[in-house]
């Protein structure tokens, strides 16, 4: 290895789950390329700045994203280590998807309140709450889908990072009786004892690209996209683009109702090209639970591309068979709801040091 090798900085917001997220993804690295040098930066973005609206109203896409993309564009930093679920399906100009890791929990889990009870009866799940609980959720498809299944319920709006939330949980006078979070960044903080149960499909379909990391490269850059390889497992990449393809014909963000659960069983066949039978399952639900579409499809794929191709068939037929009239009222309201707020003009970010 030639001493002239660049230093790949490696970027991310700078809260503790993106801090972790991004450390996972430089020890893989680090070990796939001992030779090679690396540096992390930490920023935040719109997203961490605007902790009072309710990112329903806050609308833009790229909350998370932006000014990352910025630092990455102008050549600051390499590779942007995202939460795929915040990456917007379609990139900037210049911008590239380099590799998408190993998904260990796409779900969505229930915790309940330290010492909570339903009349000395233990919770764990949502069918042991008592009508009127609260429940802490800022997902719109959470909500969506949960008001439908359980109308007792109250869901209410909780913000802040994880360890903010769950001290609002846990608070003795506070309203929560539960939170419902991604168990991804459950376990990766270190808080996977507080997993009171999982909820998943046809409860609840988790959000497109849940649980898996994805890093963001610019689009010419060889080298990241090399060193990218190493840090891809295939068969979550497929199910994740194919997750984003039915997401970009909708053409929402991670603010719509819309839900999804896939799966790729691969053959075990040594040698073989990869492939593998593709299921796909899609939803959308409108903001008051009333009505809900759920699509599913199911294909031998051989390809990223392949998989990409179902997304976007399975979206079609979501919008065919109802999805389309629940997405235009949901624009109509959102357009009504947040007309006041202004897309702030997004600037190089100068508070962070590269190390
Ligand atoms: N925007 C919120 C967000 N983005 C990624 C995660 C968790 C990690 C993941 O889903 O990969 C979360 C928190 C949550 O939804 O509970």
């Amino acid at each position: 290895m030639s001493a002239e090798q660049r230093r790949i900085v490696l970027a991310s917001r700078s809260s503790q789950l993106a801090q972790i997220q991004t450390n996972i993804v430089l020890d893989t690295l680090k070990s796939a390329f001992p030779d090679r040098a690396f540096g992390t930066a930490f920023m935040s973005t719109q997203g961490d700045k605007n902790q009072s609206q309710a990112l329903y109203l806050l609308g833009g896409k790229s909350l998370w994203t932006k000014e990352l993309e910025v630092a990455l564009l102008e050549g600051e930093v390499d590779m942007l280590v995202h939460s795929l679920k915040d990456v917007p399906t379609a990139l900037p100009e210049g911008c590239a998807l380099g590799a998408i890791l190993e998904r260990e929990h796409g779900e969505d889990s229930l915790v309940v309140k330290k010492g909570y009870t339903n009349g000395g009866k233990t919770v764990h799940t949502l069918d042991d709450l008592p009508v009127g609980a609260v429940v802490g959720t800022s997902s719109v498809r959470r909500v969506a889908q949960l008001k439908r299944l359980y109308p007792g319920l109250v869901f209410q709006d909780v913000r802040g990072n994880l360890n903010t939330r769950l001290a609002k949980l846990d608070d003795p006078n506070g309203s929560y009786a539960a939170l419902i979070l991604a168990k991804a960044g459950l376990v990766r903080l270190g808080f996977g004892d507080r997993v009171t149960s999982d909820i998943v499909a046809p409860t609840l379909f988790h959000a497109v690209g849940q649980g898996a990391l994805g890093v963001e490269i610019r689009a010419d850059d060889a080298e990241a996209r090399r060193l990218c390889d190493a840090l891809t497992h295939w068969q979550t990449s497929w199910r994740c683009l194919a997750e984003r393809a039915l997401l970009r014909v909708l053409e929402g963000g991670c603010s719509v109702p819309v839900g999804v659960q896939s799966e790729l069983v691969v053959p075990v066949v040594p040698g073989e090209a990869r492939q593998g039978r593709l299921r796909l399952v899609g939803t959308i639900t409108a903001l008051d639970g009333q009505r809900h579409v759920e699509r599913e499809i199911e294909q031998d794929v051989s390809s990223p591309e392949r998989a990409e191709e179902l997304g976007a068939q399975l979206a079609k037929s979501l919008v065919e068979s109802g999805g389309r009239e629940i997405l235009d009222e949901i624009t109509k309201d959102r357009q009504g709801r947040a007309g006041q707020v202004e897309e702030s003009v997004v600037q190089k970010n100068s508070e962070y040091s590269i190390t």
